[in-house]
């Protein structure tokens, strides 16, 4: 039998009790066949929120979105935007108006110019050719700060300006919400950073967006919120600050390899009741970024807070062990995904499923 996913409590990052759940999935279920792609999942998502949806390879985050965005039939379960329903068909046009999202690969016309490229997706959309159309053209290339390159041809557009033409295109029916499948992949550094950018300000402004990435040093730069699922199943759901201030470290470094070897050894058989947290000590190798590297590059890692640390340390200076430094260790997105599914972010879909 499964855990049931973690509920995480919330701090200041976390939108408050009152604030609006603008996407929302209640036992969302999808089946191929006899395979299920993603398993009653439920997660929520509130006005303002960059939330990653992250697993690993073949996890259903693909299929999730597909879903979300009405492009498959669920097999049980709901999908609402803005209390619309999805899945009921005299709603699903008003759900899906409040939407914007780009999940393959956008296509532009390569000479047509940027504005050119977005009348063209304002025309195919349907939306009127007169002023109101064409001064949302002029909002949102401002918006993607894209506004003094709008008379270039799109091929002359580097890969981060691609993108954000892209997000442009969506943003011009004004979404409340927007939903992007990996927006980072493919991006030089630069322009990871500019969609980066991009992202936070368009939170800044309200909208709020989902986002699936396996670039967890990125999500942990700009996800408010995040839901980590396996096997098409959600394991957690919470802020990034919350998930990882869970999980806090601290390590102690030795004189000498010996010394930290006796360390361990008492910390792993001597703890009794009340302490037996310690047991949990395991040696690591010295981050490469420590201001000291001790003797041997190891340190040992306790799951503990920094206000515990000192007990550690007078437990293990009554028995003559001195610790040369403390440090607290700050738990990575990356690392907090490894532990909780087991599988770093990028792994075959068939590893994954067997696994
Ligand atoms: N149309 C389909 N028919 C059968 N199986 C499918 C179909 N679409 C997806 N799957 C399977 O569902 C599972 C989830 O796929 P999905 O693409 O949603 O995962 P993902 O988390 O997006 O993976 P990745 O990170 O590799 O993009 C995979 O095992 C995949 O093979």
């Amino acid at each position: 039998m499964d855990d049931p996913p973690k509920k995480i409590s919330s701090h200041d990052k976390r939108p408050s009790e009152h604030a609006e759940i603008v996407l929302q999935t209640e036992d969302l279920t999808k089946c191929f066949d006899t395979f299920t792609a993603v398993d009653h999942l439920s997660i929520e998502m509130y006005r303002g929120d960059v939330y990653g949806l992250l697993g690993p390879n073949g996890s259903g985050k693909t299929t999730t979105i597909r879903m979300l965005l009405g492009l498959i039939h669920p097999t049980s379960g709901q999908v609402t935007v803005l209390r619309h329903s999805i899945n009921d068909r005299r709603q699903r046009y008003q759900a899906l108006w409040h939407v914007g999202a780009i999940v393959e690969e956008p296509v532009f016309y390569p000479f047509l110019t940027g504005r050119e490229n977005l009348r063209g997706v304002a025309t195919f959309a349907c939306m009127p050719d007169n002023v109101t159309t064409n001064e949302r053209i002029e909002e949102v290339l401002e918006l993607v700060d894209l506004a003094t390159y709008a008379r270039l041809a799109y091929h002359k557009y580097s890969l981060g300006m691609k993108q954000r033409l892209a997000l442009a295109a969506t943003l011009l029916h004004y979404p409340q919400v927007i939903i992007l499948d990996e927006p980072t992949n493919g991006l030089d550094p630069a322009g990871v950073v500019e969609v980066r950018e991009l992202i936070t300000h368009l939170a800044q402004q309200g909208i709020s967006i989902l986002l699936s990435s396996h670039q967890l040093h990125e999500i942990q730069q700009i996800c408010s919120r995040v839901a980590i699922i396996k096997r098409g199943k959600l394991l957690v759901q919470g802020s990034v600050q919350d998930l990882l201030s869970e999980k806090q470290c601290i390590t102690m470094s030795f004189p000498d390899p010996a010394t930290l070897e006796r360390a361990e050894l008492i910390l792993h058989t001597q703890p009794q009741e009340g302490t037996l947290w310690m047991r949990n000590a395991r040696t690591i190798e010295v981050e490469p970024d420590a201001n000291w590297i001790p003797p041997g590059g190891k340190v040992l890692e306790l799951e503990t807070t920094m206000e515990q640390a000192a007990i550690v340390n007078a437990f293990l200076g009554a028995r003559g062990i001195y610790a040369a430094e403390i440090r607290r260790r700050n738990t990575s997105l990356e690392q907090y995904f490894l532990e909780l599914t087991g599988l770093p972010p990028h792994v075959t879909p068939s590893s994954s499923q067997s696994s």
